[in-house]
């Protein structure tokens, strides 16, 4: 099966400064992978250099099978970006944005715009610098969705964007990758990778720290722990929990204290033995505490 994007020791060095070092990242066809880091960690370079946008210092990258560099005119055919800031020449049309966009592909794709307009309500005549940041975004969008590409890579596709637009976007995602697109989306919204990414990659420092299933990701042995008991046994409590690997984050709230851990929960529960527990909650960490973790 080839993979829609492989990279191997991808490297980019801005002269002194970093921008992302040793990336092996595998996407395969069909999935919906979100690419996750904070401000810097190197999202933007890693999707410019897979785009043949800029030249990386070391290191391959293919997309659908074909090596960037050397097979860009095909790459561009079948595949749709859309960058974090969508600036187009302010004094052209939405309209002639769009077409000029499936010109450079050599393609017309006027049916496809046209539905995808419709759906996401862009106004055509009006003029790009006329246009908010979010229906910016939207003619962005379109640009990089009218060809029907293979591989859609986004990135912050939702930034600007209001909820109801957001819902808009993403169901016309998901049908895309039904139809067998693959997707892969920086983003620094938890919630809209869980929800909707199958597989996330996590960055930080120019250099890809983790890649995961998103459901496996939130199933790391840390844990959310709450448990109540009365009053004279805290004491008791705190010296036991003192014991449990990895503790920390302990906050206490009347009767109720709260804190993580990790490490087996048999050993928690045999921590907890034989004190009067009035309540007990375990939780498997979120997506935002895992992202936390990772970049302590
Ligand atoms: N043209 C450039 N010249 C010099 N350094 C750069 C350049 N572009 C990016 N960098 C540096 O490379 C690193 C990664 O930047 P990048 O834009 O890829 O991060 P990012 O994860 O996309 O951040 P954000 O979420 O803020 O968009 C940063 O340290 C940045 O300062």
């Amino acid at each position: 099966m080839t993979c829609a994007i492989e990279t191997r020791n991808l490297t980019k060095n801005y002269g002194g400064n970093r921008g992302i070092r040793n990336v092996n990242l595998v996407v395969e066809e069909g999935d919906i992978f979100g690419y996750l880091g904070p401000n810097g960690a190197g999202k933007s370079t890693s999707i410019r250099c897979l785009l043949g946008m800029i030249h990386p210092s070391s290191g391959e990258a293919y997309v659908l099978g074909k090596q960037v560099g050397r097979e860009q005119t095909e790459i561009l055919k079948c595949t749709g970006y859309m960058p974090s800031e969508a600036f187009f020449y302010p004094s052209m049309s939405v309209d002639e944005v769009i077409r000029y966009a499936a010109k450079v592909r050599g393609l017309d794709c006027s049916g496809e715009a046209n539905r995808l307009c419709d759906r996401l309500e862009v106004d055509r005549k009006k003029k790009i610098g006329q246009l908010s940041l979010g229906n910016r975004k939207k003619v962005g969008i379109v640009c990089a969705l009218q060809h029907k590409p293979d591989l859609i890579i986004m990135d912050e596709p939702t930034s600007g964007l209001d909820p109801l637009m957001q819902e808009a976007f993403f169901a016309l995602l998901m049908e895309r990758n039904r139809e067998g697109a693959t997707c892969f989306l920086s983003s620094h919204v938890l919630q809209e990778v869980k929800r909707y990414c199958r597989n996330a990659g996590i960055i930080r420092d120019g250099e890809l720290i983790k890649v995961e299933s998103v459901e496996n990701l939130t199933k790391t042995s840390l844990r959310r722990v709450k448990v109540a008991v009365p009053e004279a046994l805290q004491g008791r409590l705190l010296e036991r929990l003192a014991g449990v690997e990895g503790m920390s984050e302990m906050t206490r709230r009347g009767v109720e204290i709260s804190f993580s851990c990790r490490g087996e929960t048999k050993r928690l529960l045999e921590a907890l033995d034989g004190l009067e527990i009035e309540d007990l909650l375990i939780a498997e960490p979120s997506l935002e505490e895992v992202f936390l973790h990772f970049y302590d």
